[in-house]
């Protein structure tokens, strides 16, 4: 996982952080990179030598201003110090690449686009992105930079996975704050969904566990993807609740199996139907993903397959898998359900077109302001002397 920027390094930081805290080993190697010095520093989990400055040369640590063609310049130019950190991953180790980066800012939106088809150049393994758009409070210039970059990533990339910050921004709350919940609700979502793929040695394995190629191949064929959670509390089965006395009187076992199928169809609906890390039509997906984790007794087949039927009557995809993830301990069921290769999603769109509007008055200001120059430069009454 590679974060670029600010926001990349925040959320890459924290999926460390969740590796720690769950015990689960998704993120193989990490790193950070930018160029904003006070940045890296802020980061707590990301290794120190695995955080990587560039383009001291050019800002002096001080970061690009949101200016991400600078952004992207840098990176190209610096390339090399990126891979140095790259260079001490043990690559055969990893399954894929993950680059991480907010597109409304400068460093990770020029950059993030520029490290992804560095690392496509060099490595078979799967490139792919984690982009994060901007509120839309944070104004023309934020909206301008995530279009380019969205344009451009989606294009580098295996696939584009997408958080859109305007559509989780709560009023009131301090940016900072915000963005802590925020980054909580990124690496939950992303958590489940890679750690899955991930089942350790030891853990038991039925057939229908999730493992990474069945994420690869829903990830592959690219385009731009979208993630739905859902989780219900569940206790777990020694501590003597419902359940378990439903077990111990005898003709419970049919019951209790209803009950799990029922709350996993409901889970699979709720997770479809909220509020998606990139809010989107769920009809035209390509590709889908169910993914079902929780205690091993909480988990059966027969509701997954019937989640799965419904996601594939609700995307009119052919191509829907799913599976567990015995998760012990959990103390919660969780849906986690990803969506590849969607089309119809408003919020694009929208940033495509303020883009669009944007460009065609920059280029009308230049214009004008051409014009202007001209006039002034050419005004007969002008009796300043040229410097040159
Ligand atoms: N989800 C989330 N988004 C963030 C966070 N910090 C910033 N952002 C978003 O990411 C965008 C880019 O901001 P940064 O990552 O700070 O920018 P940068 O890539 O470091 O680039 P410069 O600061 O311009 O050099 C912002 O417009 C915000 O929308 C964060 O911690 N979490």
């Amino acid at each position: 996982m590679i974060g670029f920027g600010q926001a990349g390094g925040k959320v890459v930081d924290k999926f460390l952080e969740y590796d720690k805290r769950t015990g689960s080993e998704i993120v193989r190697a990490a790193a950070a990179v930018n160029t904003a010095k006070a940045d890296l520093m802020g980061l707590e989990h990301i290794a120190e030598d695995q955080r990587v400055l560039i383009g001291q040369s050019r800002v002096k640590g001080h970061g690009v201003g949101a200016d991400n063609e600078l952004g992207a310049e840098i990176a190209e130019e610096d390339i090399d110090e990126v891979q140095g950190a790259i260079d001490s991953i043990p690559v055969h180790e990893v399954d894929a690449f993950l680059v991480v980066a907010g597109l409304g800012g400068g460093t990770g939106s020029g950059g993030a686009p520029v490290l992804a088809k560095h690392l496509k150049r060099i490595y078979t393994e799967p490139v792919y992105g984690l982009g994060i758009l901007p509120g839309s409070d944070e104004g023309g210039i934020y909206t301008l930079n995530a279009a380019r970059s969205f344009q451009t990533f989606v294009r580098e990339v295996d696939n584009l996975m997408v958080f859109d910050n305007d559509a989780w921004r709560k009023t009131g709350e301090s940016v900072q704050g915000g963005y802590e919940e925020i980054n909580e609700e990124i690496v939950r979502r992303f958590g489940i969904l890679f750690g899955a793929g991930e089942i350790q040695q030891g853990q038991e394995v039925a057939e229908s566990v999730v493992d990474s190629s069945e994420i690869i191949n829903t990830l592959s064929g690219g385009g731009v993807s979208t993630v739905g959670y859902a989780e219900e509390e569940v206790e777990e089965r020694s501590s003597g609740g419902l359940l378990s006395r439903l077990r111990d009187d005898g003709n419970d076992e049919e019951l209790d199996s209803a009950h799990t199928t029922n709350r996993i169809t409901s889970l699979v609906r709720k997770a479809a139907l909220g509020r998606l890390t990139l809010p989107c039509e769920i009809e035209g997906a390509e590709r889908a993903l169910l993914v079902l984790a929780g205690p091993p007794e909480y988990l059966n087949r027969k509701g997954i397959e019937r989640g799965r039927k419904w996601l594939e009557e609700q995307t009119g995809s052919m191509e829907v898998r799913g599976g567990d993830y015995p998760y012990r301990g959990a103390g919660f069921v969780a849906t986690v359900i990803l969506l590849a290769g969607v089309t119809n999603v408003p919020r694009i769109k929208e940033l495509q077109q303020v883009a669009i509007e944007a460009q065609d008055n920059l280029d009308e200001i230049r214009e004008e302001s051409d014009d202007n120059l001209d006039e002034l430069v050419n005004d007969d009454s002008d009796e300043l002397e040229s410097l040159f």
